[in-house]
Formats: structure tokens, C-alpha cells, sequence
């Protein structure tokens, strides 16, 4: 078979000189860069980190937080004293170190993109180009140089979905060296992809025109945006992916230029997208947060180094978890519940600058995904399962709380020990504690806090049960509350957040210029994309 990964793929319509190539892979993949910060410097000072460089990354982010509570005496105190501030200087060296933006004339795609660009300054918040209709737009994909050819992925057939997993699999994510990979099951991309109403035509295959190889992958979901006051029909655009022998030859352009087409054609002119590259320009950027379920697991995988002054049997005494939950009627979801969920859900996202405006039956799929149908128990244990949804009912019958998280492994390759890390991926919850207060209530505040401690107590307790190795979140949404308290540690990957199509003022993100949490103000992102 001849090397499907020869020809280089021509773009058409936007000027490539080929000199902006170099610098730009490999490319931090996704939602991390590989510029060191406070946790990997300090690992690189210990032992070699190992982590997957995705957006959806698994980080350790135990070493700063972890020397700073080494010791009991004054002497240690005093230790820790400047242990802090040398906490707090790497933290801003890890500021300091989040990727250089390049020039906007460097962006020889992204220039020729209706999106803000970095010194751009924002006077009103709305569509950038608005003159086009469907009429406007081509009827026929891209041309493609003659050794490829498009194709819609018909995500029914499990085959194809097969062919879509191999890809990312292979291609998607993995850390520098080549330890940990990504591994999306077959079922979490039914559930990620397969929303309702979803389009078809915006799962878009680059196949090897000879042999029929996959070897890129682009898609779209429909989605209602809010932005502020404004809801915006809108696509959320995921897992790019270009085989690796694909890359720095202007494919991606090529991707996003389709599935705009595609959406464009549906007569909407708008998308929200993440990624862990600095693009043009995001409108807010989270920050990655771990927390150790299984210390042991997580030093043995190479994963997370052993602080110094700590022995190991501190470090699991340190993320030792209760056995079962606190939370008095906390229970897993049931379809029954969705009315009361969506209610709950709503009112809190309302109080978000950027969410999400779920349907009902589309929260029921992001929440339940097929679990309870006659087809798929509800079983909480089941191996293949990817989000689970708990809620806290009281003696009234009425649900207080919700909590999710779903499951993303990675494949730990060359381990004697482990073949595989399970991370669990904080997901949507609400709580009605402090619900009828503003957002920015000191008391409304205080009652929300002391509330989602015990409920992501009890959540990170759920996951560790269910055999999760870490528990991961963003900045995002009320988390820097509680992330700290949690033990939660900063990762070392960022998640920028973008609009196309759209400009908006910024959103916060949750955190400070210095990289500390902002528990005031938290953040105004609500959009948990996978
Ligand atoms: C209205 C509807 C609109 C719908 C569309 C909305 C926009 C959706 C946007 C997509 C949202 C995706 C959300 C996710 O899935 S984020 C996850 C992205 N995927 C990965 O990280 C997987 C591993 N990496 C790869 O497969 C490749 O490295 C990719 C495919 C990322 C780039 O391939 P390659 O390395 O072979 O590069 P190239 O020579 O073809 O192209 C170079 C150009 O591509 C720009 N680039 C690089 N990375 C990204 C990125 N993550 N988002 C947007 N643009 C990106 C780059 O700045 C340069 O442009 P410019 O600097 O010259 O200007």
C-alpha cells in the first residue's frame, strides 16, 4: 500500500508562504502547551513529568501545593513560609511562560477569519460579518489535491465510528514523550457526537483517496449560545485531528474552512471552539486542575513525582477519602428527574456569562446519555459507562443538587505496573444553595461554597469508588470555591476559549494575573465542552 501520508495537501483561499510551518508543530495539541510551569518546573528539578498534552489533559498538579505542607514544627512553618513565595514566584513564572501569542500577521489562516484579533479593542459585543446568506455559500466542499477525497462519517455505522476512534487514538493526544495516550471509547463518542439534532453532514472524514484510509477528522454540533443577553444558534466545533504524517501542510485550514461551509449552509454564522493553542483571540482561558484519587497509581505511572520532604505514605494520607459519601439523599440520576434537573440547571447557568441553553431532551442526552432506556440499565458500575449524574433529593422530594463527571482514560504505554489511567472530568452541577441571591451576594456566596465543598467531597468520593485515578476540572463555572480546600492542584494546562464570528467582550476565567484562584469573582465560563 503506498504511503497514504506523502502528498501534501494544498489549501485554497488563503495565503500560505510556508515560513509560518515551522514554528508551529509539533503544536501543543489542545487545551496545553508544553511550556514548563510552576508544576513542571518543579518536576524538572525532580524527575521528568509525564503528562498528556491535550485539552482534556491529565496533569499532576500536586508539587507546588504539596511542598508547601511539608513539615508540622515552627521551624517547618517558617519553611513554609518561603516555600510560598517560591510558590508564588513560579506561578507567575508560569504565567509569564503560557505561550507567546505570535504576531497577527503570522496567523496566515486565522488573519482571514471573521475573529478578534489581539489588540482589537471591543466596543460592542455581536456578530463581525453578517452580509452572507446560504445563497452565498458554495454547494461544493473544498477541492482537495487529487490523492484525497471528502467524506461525511455516518456515525450509525459503528465501523466508521471505529475508524473515527483509531484516528484519535492514534493521533489525537498523547504527552511528549509518548507514555500516555488519549483513549475516547467508541460509546463516549456516540454520546459526544450524537446530541440531538445533530447534523449529519458536519462529521467531516479526510480519506486517502486510493485505499480509503482515514486520516483527518473535523466536527460540529448544533448548539444555543448565550453570550451575555444574547443567545446565538450556534455549532461547537471538537476534535480536529490530522494524522501525524499530515501535518504542517495547511490541512487544518482546509477542515475548518469545510465544516464552516457546512454550517454556514444550515444558515448559521457562528461557533464556539476550545483549544490549548493561542489562537485569535480568546474571549476567556481556564486553567487545569487534578486532583489525586490514587497517589500510589498516579507516582507509580510516573505521573506524580514525590514532593520533597514528603514520603510517600504522607502523600496518600494526604488524599485519603472518606469510604462513602456525606450528602444525605445524594443518589445517581433517573430520567424521571430530568424536569426537576433542567430547572435547577437553568437557573443556575443563567447566572454565567457564556452557557450553554440546553433543550431538555439535549440535557437529558449530555446528562443520562442512553443510561436508563431499555436498551442501557442504569448501572452505575458498568465499565463501558462514560458520565455519571448524581443528585441530592430531600425528604420533600424536591432535587437540590446536582453533580456529574465522565470518563476519559489514557493508555499508559511501557509501564511494567499499569497499562491505563482512569481520570474522571468534572462535567455540569447546580445547587440551589444561594440560587436567589446575585452571584455576587456575600452571603449568597458563603452558602454556595460551603455547599459545593461537601458536594464535590462527596463527588470526588463517588469517583474515587468507582475506581477513578484523578479527578480533573477548569477554573470555570463557581470551582475556584472550593479547589483549593479540595486539593485540588494546578495543572499546567490552559483552556482557551473561542468565539467565531462573534465578538465579545472578555469573560473571566477564574483566576488572577498571579495564577491564583479568584474565589470572589470566580468565573464567568459555563461551557463545559469534552
Ligand atoms: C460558523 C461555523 C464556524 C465553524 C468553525 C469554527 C472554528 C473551528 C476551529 C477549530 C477548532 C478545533 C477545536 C479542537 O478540536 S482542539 C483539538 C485540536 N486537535 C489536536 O490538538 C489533535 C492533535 N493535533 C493535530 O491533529 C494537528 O496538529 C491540528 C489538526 C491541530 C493542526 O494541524 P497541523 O498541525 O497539521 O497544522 P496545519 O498546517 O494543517 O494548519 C496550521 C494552521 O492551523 C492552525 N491551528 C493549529 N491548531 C489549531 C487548533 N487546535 N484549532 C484551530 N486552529 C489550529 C494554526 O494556527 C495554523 O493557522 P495559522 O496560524 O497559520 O493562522
Amino acid at each position: 500500500m503506498a504511503d497514504p501520508t506523502e502528498p501534501s495537501v494544498e489549501d485554497h483561499g488563503e495565503s500560505s508562504s510556508g515560513e509560518e510551518d515551522d514554528e508551529l508543530v509539533p503544536h501543543p495539541v489542545g487545551g496545553q502547551t508544553s511550556m514548563s510551569t510552576e508544576n513542571s518546573k518543579l518536576k524538572k528539578k525532580k524527575k521528568k513529568s509525564k503528562k498528556p498534552k491535550a485539552k482534556n489533559a491529565v496533569t499532576d498538579g500536586t508539587g507546588g501545593s504539596d511542598i508547601a505542607i511539608a513539615g508540622n514544627s515552627s521551624s517547618a512553618k517558617a519553611q513554609s513560609t518561603n516555600i510560598r513565595s517560591i510558590e508564588d514566584l513560579l506561578r507567575q513564572l508560569a504565567i509569564q511562560e503560557q505561550p507567546q501569542k505570535k504576531s497577527m500577521d503570522d496567523y496566515k489562516f486565522w488573519k482571514t477569519q471573521p475573529v478578534t484579533t489581539f489588540d482589537e479593542k471591543i466596543d460592542d459585543e455581536g456578530p463581525i460579518e453578517i452580509s452572507k446568506t446560504p445563497d452565498d455559500i458554495p454547494d461544493t466542499p473544498y477541492p482537495l489535491l487529487k490523492e484525497f477525497e471528502w467524506d461525511t462519517m455516518d456515525l450509525s455505522d459503528a465501523d466508521v465510528i471505529k475508524e473515527i476512534f483509531d484516528l484519535l487514538y492514534a493521533n489525537y493526544v498523547e504527552d511528549s514523550d509518548s507514555t500516555f495516550r488519549f483513549n475516547y471509547s467508541r460509546r463516549f463518542l456516540d454520546w459526544a457526537l450524537r446530541a440531538p439534532d445533530f447534523r449529519p453532514d458536519w462529521y467531516i472524514g479526510v480519506r486517502v483517496a486510493g485505499t480509503k484510509k482515514l486520516v483527518a477528522f473535523i466536527s460540529g454540533i448544533p448548539v444555543r449560545l448565550r453570550v451575555r443577553n444574547t443567545t446565538i444558534q450556534s455549532a461547537e466545533v471538537n476534535f480536529l485531528c490530522i494524522h501525524k504524517k499530515l501535518r504542517s501542510k495547511r490541512l487544518a485550514p482546509l477542515l475548518i474552512k469545510e465544516v464552516t461551509r457546512r454550517v454556514n449552509k444550515q444558515d448559521i454564522w457562528q461557533a464556539l471552539y476550545t483549544a490549548g493553542v493561542v489562537l485569535p483571540k480568546p474571549v476567556a482561558t481556564c486553567r487545569y486542575y487534578h486532583r489525586s484519587l490514587n497517589w500510589t497509581k498516579l507516582n507509580e505511572v510516573g505521573f506524580s513525582p514525590l514532593p520533597p520532604g514528603m514520603t510517600k505514605a504522607k502523600m496518600v494520607a494526604k488524599y485519603k477519602l472518606p469510604s462513602s459519601t456525606s450528602l444525605p439523599g445524594l443518589r445517581l440520576m433517573q430520567r424521571e428527574d430530568i424536569g426537576q434537573v433542567y430547572d435547577l440547571l437553568v437557573a443556575y447557568l443563567n447566572k454565567f456569562e457564556l452557557a450553554q441553553v440546553f433543550g431538555r431532551e439535549e440535557l437529558l442526552h449530555w446528562l443520562m446519555h442512553d443510561y436508563g432506556t431499555e436498551s442501557v440499565p442504569n448501572d452505575e458500575n458498568d465499565k463501558e459507562r462514560v458520565v455519571w449524574a448524581y443528585v441530592v433529593e430531600n425528604t420533600e422530594g424536591v432535587i437540590t443538587d446536582l453533580v456529574s463527571f465522565y470518563k476519559l482514560p489514557s493508555t499508559v504505554i511501557g509501564n511494567p505496573v499499569h497499562d491505563n489511567l482512569v481520570a474522571a472530568y468534572e462535567f455540569y452541577y447546580a445547587s440551589t444553595a444561594g440560587l436567589d441571591l446575585p452571584r455576587t451576594d456575600p452571603d449568597g456566596s458563603a452558602m454556595l461554597k460551603s455547599r459545593l465543598l461537601l458536594l464535590f467531597n462527596d463527588a470526588l468520593i463517588l469517583a474515587k469508588n468507582l475506581g477513578f485515578d484523578v479527578f480533573n476540572a477548569l477554573t470555570l463555572l463557581d470551582n475556584p470555591m472550593f479547589l483549593d480546600e479540595l486539593k485540588f492542584g494546578a495543572g499546567d494546562g490552559y483552556l482557551n476559549y473561542y468565539l467565531f464570528n462573534y465578538k465579545a467582550f472578555p469573560i473571566d476565567g477564574g483566576y488572577h494575573e498571579d495564577g491564583k484562584l479568584d474565589a470572589v469573582k470566580r468565573s464567568g465560563v459555563a461551557v463545559v465542552m469534552l
